[in-house]
């Protein structure tokens, strides 16, 4: 029996100390042995080992004794003690980090991905970036996890669902073993594509669904656009070969229910400020952190192009990011085009 199976406490690296790669530290330090957060600001690992606060993000949590830092530089020493490398970096960085810590990355680590988002300058997801850097082998034992989590609910212990897909079914269940607990499930999945295209779109529908809310619609338009929207995610699913049923799983409409929904979703708090009249430029600089569906607009709506799937909604959104076009006049033409069969180009 392999080690990790005798003992499911491990010692975990997390790369990437922002919101969500310090609620999973947090998360994962009251149930394995040593989590130790790499960050590549100085004073962000000072202020965690020294006073057991992260200074930038969820400044308000007390993390404990086991949660250390370490960074800006990656070391070999970091990777040799840990069993479990977890990547929370924002989409557009990805590869960068990656291409950085490959010389330390080896086949025993269980490597778990926590982004979510599409490469802007190749459009691939999370997946093909992992099996771009680390290759075919490491990606095919690489984990990755999705679904409805907003991080200031995981460091009160709200209960929470998610979903890890992998190639590797006993890399799978390695995972589902590390973060298990009674407030935190994880279920298991294979459609790795599926899970991934999920967790990206739903970024750019929270962005539609915060500016419909912004203009002053109701729950009437909100399901409408949601459901509508479910259908262009499952169209590009499709075409993608991804079972059409992750999307109604946790990463599919769990995270689309969540982040369309809610003001604690940043995306959903961009499109909230588009209408309110405020430039794209001025909501990122203020929101001190990222909104993956801005990045993942540009790249949805030219895979949309390049799928030749029709997105209406995403393509608004785009217009509305990239051309100017008026919040208002976006929401207009998507109530003025012509109702299609309901899954049209689905089946
Ligand atoms: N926050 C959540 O509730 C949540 C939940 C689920 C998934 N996610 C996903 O997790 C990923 C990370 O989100 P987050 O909320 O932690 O973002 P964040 O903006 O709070 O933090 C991002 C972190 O990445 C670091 N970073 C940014 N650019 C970098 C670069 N070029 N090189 C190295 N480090 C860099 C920042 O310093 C910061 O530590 C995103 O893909 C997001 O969609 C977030
Ligand atoms: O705050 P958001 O919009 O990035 O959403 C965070 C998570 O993806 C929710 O599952």
């Amino acid at each position: 029996m392999t080690d990790y199976m005798m003992n499911p406490a491990s010692n975990v690296l997390v790369i990437g100390s922002g919101n969500f790669g310090t609620a999973l530290a947090f998360h994962l330090a009251s149930l394995n042995d040593s989590v130790r957060m790499w960050s590549r600001d100085t004073k962000v690992v000072e202020g965690i080992n020294s006073n057991h606060k992260n200074i930038k993000y969820l400044t308000h949590v007390t993390l404990p004794d086991n949660l250390s830092a370490v960074g800006p530089d990656f070391t070999k020493e970091m990777f040799k003690t840990a069993d479990v490398v977890l990547m929370s970096i924002p989409t557009q960085h990805l590869r960068h980090i990656l291409t950085k810590i490959k010389p330390f990355i080896r086949r025993s680590h269980l490597l778990i991905m926590a982004n979510k988002g599409i490469e802007n300058s190749t459009l691939e997801l999370p997946c093909s970036i992992v099996e771009g850097c680390l290759g075919e082998q490491i990606a095919h034992n690489t984990v990755y996890l999705s679904g409805p989590s907003f991080a200031a609910e995981l460091v009160v212990r709200e209960p929470t669902c998610v979903t890890v897909a992998s190639k590797n079914a006993e890399r799978s269940a390695w995972a589902q073993k590390v973060f298990h607990c009674s407030h935190f499930r994880v279920y298991l999945s294979s459609d790795i594509i599926g899970v991934e295209l999920a967790g990206s779109i739903k970024n750019v529908l929270a962005i539609a669904s915060g500016i419909s809310t912004g203009l002053g619609y109701q729950s009437n338009t909100r399901a409408a656009l949601l459901t509508r929207g479910l259908s262009e995610m499952t169209r590009m699913g499709v075409k993608l070969g991804c079972d059409p049923l992750t999307m109604c799983g946790l990463s599919g409409v769990g995270d689309l229910f969540l982040t369309c929904t809610s003001e604690k979703s940043r995306n959903f708090t961009v499109g909230l400020r588009l209408a309110q009249g405020m430039s794209l430029e001025e909501i990122t600089k203020n929101l001190g952190s990222v909104a993956e569906g801005v990045a993942t607009t540009k790249s949805a709506h030219q895979l949309c192009r390049k799928l030749k799937v029709y997105s209406p909604i995403i393509d608004e959104v785009y217009q509305v990011l990239y051309h100017g076009k008026c919040a208002r006049d976006a929401v207009d033409d998507l109530l003025n085009i012509e109702p299609l069969h309901e899954l049209h180009m689905i089946r």
